[in-house]
């Protein structure tokens, strides 16, 4: 399976509606903290926009309601994977993304034969705190000779500047947050990611 090289992930329908006709053809739907009903009419739309736009929406950590929803790509953590139902997931035809922060996640992750595993954070990242230190791109070197063909997402502190290192290393796709979502023209951010990784693509 052949990633875009750009991995738009947002925290709701509305900045899907905002950058995905922009031409972002890989996006993820990252919300934490919402009720049931909310998440679902998130979902929903994020769906119907990157249908709109032939856009690939994959659905982060709600499993379920991705499910129910009809979509066909979710992402999951480790510790999403303790309480997530894959044999579920697969025979509902969804693809599959697994988080990396180590090697014993990345033996984790292996064993479960998903669709992409991500690795970070490459370099430091404000999204979060995270208790693994950055991992640099030498490490993503390393992820690829053993999860390839399975491709390799690079994820954490990725800028337009430091795109070509990460795929250089072996990333087949740089998955990104804050430098779009808290730049002050996000809009002219993500042109300039999609130009960026052309390339790439
Ligand atoms: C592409 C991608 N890589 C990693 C993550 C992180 O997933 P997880 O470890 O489950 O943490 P949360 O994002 O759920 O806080 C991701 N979402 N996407
Ligand atoms: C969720 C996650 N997992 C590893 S790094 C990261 C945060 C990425 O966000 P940003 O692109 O803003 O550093
Ligand atoms: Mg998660």
């Amino acid at each position: 399976m052949k990633l875009d090289p750009f991995y738009l992930i947002v925290d709701s329908a509305a900045w899907i509606g905002r950058l995905v006709p922009l031409g972002v053809k890989l996006v993820q739907l990252r919300i934490k903290d919402m009720g049931e009903d909310r998440l679902r009419a998130e979902i929903r739309k994020a769906k119907a926009l990157c249908a709109e736009h032939q856009s690939q929406l994959i659905v982060n950590d709600h499993w379920r309601l991705a499910i129910e929803e009809g979509c066909d790509f979710v992402h999951l953590g480790q510790e999403d994977l303790q309480t997530a139902d894959l044999l579920a997931i697969r025979a509902a035809g969804m693809r599959l993304g697994l988080s990396t922060h180590d090697h014993a996640e990345l033996e984790t992750a292996i064993t479960a034969m998903p669709d992409y595993i991500a690795l970070g954070p490459i370099y430091p990242t404000i999204l979060k705190k995270m208790k693994w230190a950055p991992q640099g791109l030498e490490r993503i070197r390393e992820w690829k000779c053993r999860v390839a063909p399975i491709p390799l997402v690079a994820i954490g502190g990725l800028n337009p500047d430091r795109l070509d290192g990460a795929f250089e290393a072996g990333a087949d796709s740089a998955a990104v947050v804050t430098d779009i979502t808290l730049n002050d023209d996000p809009e002219a951010r993500t042109r300039e990611w999609i130009e960026k990784t052309d390339r790439w693509r």
